[in-house]
């Protein structure tokens, strides 16, 4: 099958079948100085008081670094990266057949804006990104079942890669609460990072050359904890903004980007920053990314000194209404108490 055929008809129009340049497209040369931070997380477990600085700078002022040291296995990621791209490569019909009906994991395209159970939020048509992709809720991500065989091993590969994702978060969590002072007893620590509500995401972009078509995926803050991303290697698209400037988040090969999202910059009472990104379309190589989202227990009432007391499901209920009628997410300027009028 001529892979234009696998993307959704709408995604038709940008995507052009692959071809390899030899410098990989926009991929950033190695050469090329990377400014991100970077975090080892054996010694972020350790203590260790220089990792504890530069970890504490990450998150104030970058909202995001890139995580060495972190466990998950090389050959996880190639097998994960091997067949997303498989499953990707079917049919836009059968992709779309194989997620209908009540089946916990969702196929979605043109928009990252979900409901809870995964459909897709209307959005008007000049919002389009240009992605498509796989929600996969984690906790009923065992009991499964889909005919395609290539959406099975991948899911026996993203419950693997899921515990550690969900141990990688949690790690994460207790060093920030810990450089926060936060006081969060080890009972309660986990309905920060709650296992029952993590999601996996995998996306594709097709590879465009015009950029005036637009984005992969809108500048966003992400609504999570944190999410935790592993992209293609040589592929470049992730930006995140750093002060007022876009800067590329190069992918590097078994590493992990972690991000900070809007939840822990409120549990941070604004200490941490929930970090502005965006996704640009490659010039030459549709680009694969895989994320997952921690995300607190949906009740858990998040209070701080900057907004007003509010839990994780009333914060995505105003996103969701938000997307359908302003048509963007405001996010955490809703919970602010000095924003009264925009509630
Ligand atoms: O695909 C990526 O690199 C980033 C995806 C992203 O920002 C998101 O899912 O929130
Ligand atoms: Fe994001």
């Amino acid at each position: 099958m001529n892979n234009l055929e696998s993307y959704p008809p709408i995604l038709r129009h940008v995507s052009h079948p692959r071809h390899h340049s030899p410098d990989g497209g926009d991929a950033i040369h190695e050469e090329e100085p990377d400014p991100l931070p970077v975090i080892d997380l054996e010694c972020l477990t350790h203590d260790e008081t220089k990792t504890k600085k530069a970890f504490e700078e990450a998150c104030k002022h970058w909202g995001l670094f890139r995580l060495v040291n972190h466990g998950v296995p090389s050959t996880l990621f190639s097998q994960l990266q091997h067949q997303a791209k498989q499953l990707f490569s079917l049919s836009f019909e059968s992709k779309q057949a194989s997620c209908s009906g009540s089946n916990p994991v969702t196929y979605f395209w043109g928009t990252p804006a979900l409901t809870p159970s995964g459909t897709v939020l209307t959005t008007a048509p000049q919002n389009i990104n240009w992605v498509e992709g796989f929600n996969m809720p984690l906790p009923h991500l065992s009991q499964f079942q889909s005919q395609l065989p290539q959406l099975h091993s991948f899911r026996d590969s993203v419950v693997e890669y899921g515990e550690h994702m969900s141990r990688i978060g949690r790690r994460l969590f207790e060093a920030m609460a810990k450089n926060l002072d936060l006081n969060i007893e080890a009972s309660s620590s986990s309905s920060y990072v709650a296992e029952n509500s993590g999601i996996m995401r995998i996306y594709r972009y097709p590879n465009c050359s015009n950029s005036d078509v637009g984005l992969g995926m809108e500048v966003h803050t992400d609504s999570s904890v944190v999410s935790i991303l592993s992209q293609e290697n040589e592929v470049s698209g992730l930006e995140l903004l750093k002060d007022h400037q876009w800067l590329t988040v190069k992918p590097i090969s078994n590493t992990l980007i972690v991000n900070l999202g809007d939840m822990m910059q409120a549990i941070s009472d604004d200490r941490y920053k929930s970090v502005t990104h965006r996704v640009k379309l490659n010039s030459e190589r549709e680009r694969i990314s895989i994320c997952y989202f921690v995300f607190p227990d949906e009740d858990l009432q998040i209070q701080s000194s900057k907004y007003k007391p509010f839990s994780y499901k009333q914060f995505r209920a105003k996103v969701q209404q938000d997307v359908k009628t302003v048509g963007y997410k405001v996010g955490l300027p809703r919970f602010q108490h000095t924003h009264d009028s925009l509630n």
